[in-house]
């Protein structure tokens, strides 16, 4: 096995039994060996960038022919009917025994020569760099090119496949139909399209491998070789999109700035790029690239023409970096090409930090939560003072109000003088008193008008008579019993209400005796004029109250017309309607005195005037 190498490396030959590189050419050291091919007669041909050489029974030697830079570098040898034919950069040479003669063609006796080979029937092909494909029959050669409507002139590799030429060069593969070869025009299919410009990423160049052998076919598969890697053609899908391979992970940056493998990132790099392609000889525009950066990026993210990914402020942690494509059009993604990354933690990304930034936020909002409930509470206990000091104060005002109320009320139901009752008491008590009088069944109503009061005023003045008028309601109150209710009437006069008559004149005797006796305020002797109706009625209502009110009022101006300081008690003995009530209070009161309901008493010097006039026995 023999291995011609590019690179000016020179030649190596195998032995199969040490498995290693076992003599180099020492002519061959530093040329570029571009086509090796053993001839008929057993002679091993060396094609090089510097010439040609010819190996045979153990030496080597150089073709002078081939040296210098008239054909500059054979390309291709390649044996046809017993003749080598030789490829150069510059024509294509056939042998001739010793000699080389150019071939009679204008094109062909100038042109790189790139490929050449047989058809099925026996003719040969010669492919060119530039100007296409040669067909020779042995007479004539026909040329495939540009100008008979096919993409491109430049061949590598060339081969039948039953009805079908396959064509491969720098701009793709394609397909062309052999009955159209021979009959026109030619029809073709470009099964890797190369043709258009590629991405500044895409490895757009196509089976341009140096060598020979430039391509091999087998009956369902075809390999070229490119600067890429191998291409491999299924001849079934020749018809069909090839399938999408996987894509390539070219290079991460980071700042950018270029990382290698294993891509362990520090901490402050954070902003990436990465960078990824697919080994494909068709159009860019026909096939579409998703990625995703597991761990950062929840579902599969779009790429853009650029076939990149950028990703900024990349917080610590460990991803996967996959990328997927396929052709526009069609459902089904390729594999995932996939890249573990890892980038260092910041001390604000570390878990020991997150738990305690949580402990710490937690605890803040405890220590907030404890001190606003302090504070409610606080505020709600001063809230309580405040409401129990206001209801205090309230319940002190309201107490207050009640005191002066009930002050106001007794005020309201006294003379502001004397202190005794007033007619607002009586208005306010009537009821009361006569539900108790109808109890002891006689009602009671004394009088009492204090004599020439305004004498007392005005010899002493008018407060003189106030001191008079407390003395003499103080008095009246001493001579009085405890449930007798003594009214201020008005001015000078006063009125009794007593629940029980017994002794009532016992008692008027004494109080017109008491005044006598008194020492009062203006240092002269008072006296009064009283007068009485004791009442049996059986039912007690005001009117009844007036009528007796009325009666007493009677009796007491019969006393100031008797010459005062004295008394006179109107005693009715039976119950009496309210018509003779009427009747009774509108008669003169002299009138009375023979009525047998009625049964008049009065003091001892009034009863003898009385007595006189009137002839009443007392
Ligand atoms: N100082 C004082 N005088 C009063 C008061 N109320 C009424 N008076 C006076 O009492 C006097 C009553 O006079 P009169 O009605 O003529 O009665 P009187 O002088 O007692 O004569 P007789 O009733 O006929 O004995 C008037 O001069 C009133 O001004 C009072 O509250 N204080």
């Amino acid at each position: 096995m023999n291995f011609g190498l590019e690179q000016k490396a020179g030649l190596y030959v195998y032995d199969a039994k040490t498995h290693q590189r076992i003599k180099q050419f020492e002519s061959l050291a530093q040329t570029q060996i571009n086509s090796i091919i053993k001839s008929s007669h057993d002679h091993i041909w060396f094609g090089t960038q510097q010439g040609l050489w010819i190996y045979n029974n153990g030496s080597i030697q150089e073709l002078p022919f081939f040296s210098g830079n008239q054909y500059g570098g054979v390309r291709f040898l390649y044996e046809y009917q017993g003749q080598m034919w030789i490829g150069t950069e510059k024509g294509l040479l056939t042998q001739n025994g010793d000699s080389f003669t150019k071939v009679n063609h204008t094109i062909l006796e100038k042109t790189f020569i790139s490929y050449m080979g047989e058809l099925s029937d026996g003719r040969l092909m010669v492919g060119t760099f530039q100007h296409g494909l040669f067909i020779y029959n042995g007479r004539t050669w026909q040329q495939l090119s540009v100008e008979q409507g096919l993409p491109m002139d430049n061949v590598t590799y060339a081969a039948e496949l039953g009805s079908n030429l396959l064509w491969a060069g720098l701009q793709g593969v394609m397909n062309i139909d052999m009955g159209s070869i021979e009959n026109g025009p030619l029809r073709h299919s470009l099964i890797v399209d190369n043709t258009g410009n590629g991405s500044q990423n895409e490895q757009n160049r196509c089976c341009n491998g140096a060598g020979s052998n430039k391509g091999i076919s087998f009956s369902r598969e075809s390999y070229f070789p490119t600067v890429n890697g191998l291409l491999h053609v299924y001849h079934r899908l020749l018809k069909q999109p090839a399938p999408a391979p996987r894509p390539l992970f070219e290079r991460l940056e980071a700042n950018g700035k270029e990382i290698f493998p294993p891509y362990q990132l520090e901490a402050n790099e954070r902003d990436w790029r990465l960078v990824f392609t697919v080994p494909h000889y068709g159009k860019t525009s026909g096939l579409e690239f998703r990625y995703q950066l597991v761990g950062y990026d929840a579902t599969w993210r779009n790429a853009t023409s650029t076939r990149d990914a950028l990703y900024t402020n990349l917080p610590g942690g460990d991803y996967t970096f996959r990328v997927q494509v396929r052709h526009k059009g069609y459902p089904a993604w390729s594999r995932s090409t996939e890249v573990s990354l890892s980038k260092k933690r910041l001390w604000h990304e570390t878990w020991w930090f997150n738990m305690l930034f949580t402990l710490a936020c937690g605890g803040f909002i405890v220590l907030i939560w404890r001190l606003r409930s302090r504070s409610l509470l606080t505020r709600q206990q001063e809230l309580e003072e405040q409401v129990a000091k206001r209801t205090t104060e309230l319940n002190e005002v309201n107490q207050q109000l009640l005191v002066a109320n009930e002050q106001l009320l007794i005020a309201s139901l006294r003379d502001s003088l004397t202190g005794l009752y007033n007619r607002h008491y009586l208005s306010q008590n009537l009821e009361k008193i006569l539900e108790n009088v109808e109890n002891k069944k006689r009602l009671t109503v004394v009088l009492i008008d204090i004599d020439d009061f305004k004498k007392i005023n005005d010899e002493f003045g008018h407060a003189v008579g106030d001191e008079v008028l407390v003395a003499f309601a103080t008095l009246l109150s001493r001579h009085c019993r405890a449930q007798d209710h003594i009214l201020r009437w008005g001015g000078e006069e006063f009125v009794i209400i007593a629940e029980q008559d017994d002794g009532i004149g016992h008692m008027a005797t004494r109080l017109i005796q008491t005044l006598r006796l008194t020492h009062w305020p203006h240092g002269r002797t008072l006296s009064a004029s009283i007068g009485i109706c004791t009442n049996p009625s059986i039912n007690f209502g005001i009117k009844v109250f007036e009528g007796t009110l009325n009666m007493a009022d009677k009796a007491m101006y019969m006393v100031k017309e008797q010459g005062k300081d004295g008394w006179i008690w109107i005693e009715i003995l039976v119950p009496l309607s309210i018509e003779s009530m009427n009747e009774v209070q509108e008669a003169p009161l002299q009138s009375l005195v023979s009525d047998p309901r009625i049964k008049i008493h009065h003091s001892t010097k009034d009863i003898v005037s009385l007595e006189e006039r009137r002839d009443i026995g007392g």
